[in-house]
């Protein structure tokens, strides 16, 4: 009687979570290009991400020499197989849509609820290849200016925790706006 309200799925395992209850939270994937040395780029990133439960997985792609398309060939296609099989791609680009951070809280809330890790690709300073951007499940802007990609990994790092906050009601994001 109680099969559904104990969590019982069809494989009748036990631990599944109750209705009604939040899923652990998985870590996010940070797939980026470039190794992130000491200073206050990495400084900024290291103040979210250890906000973060879990904090980040981060994935440093070796920047690639060539022309500039080559550039973005070669850190494209080591950018995906950077990807995990249950991962949604989450290209960070320009041209992507632009939500706003209650929006972005509900993109990773869905995410979760389906069992997907959000894994966010970050190029760069030649840009995310055509290839990356194709396979992307989606592109997501931080406003219509380019940022320095190392700068995009802390400001990526602080969306993340303030959608974190928004998901536990925490008052560290006001949502009010005259
Ligand atoms: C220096 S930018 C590359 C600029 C390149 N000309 C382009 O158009 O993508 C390096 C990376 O940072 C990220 N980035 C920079 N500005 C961004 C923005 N406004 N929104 C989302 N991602 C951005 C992208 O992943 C980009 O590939």
């Amino acid at each position: 009687m109680h099969a559904s309200s104990t969590g019982s799925n069809a494989c009748g395992d036990r631990r599944a979570r109750r209705p009604g209850t939040r899923p652990t939270p998985r870590a996010t994937r940070i797939i980026a290009v470039g190794r992130l040395k000491a200073g206050p780029e990495a400084a900024l990133y290291a103040h979210y991400a250890a906000r973060l439960r879990p904090p980040p997985e981060v994935t440093e792609i070796p920047e690639a020499r060539g022309s500039a398309a080559e550039v973005r060939r070669r850190e494209g296609t080591a950018l995906l197989a950077a990807l995990p099989a249950d991962g949604v791609a989450v290209a960070l680009d320009l041209g992507g849509e632009a939500p706003d951070s209650e929006a972005f809280a509900a993109m990773l809330t869905r995410w979760e609820e389906a069992g997907r890790t959000p894994c966010f690709l970050i190029g760069g300073a030649e840009g995310l290849d055509p290839s990356v951007l194709a396979r992307a499940d989606r592109r997501i802007a931080l406003g219509p200016m380019t940022w320095p990609h190392f700068l995009v990994r802390g400001m990526l790092a602080e969306q993340l925790y303030r959608a974190q906050a928004i998901r536990q009601n925490h008052p560290y994001h006001r949502a009010w706006r005259p």
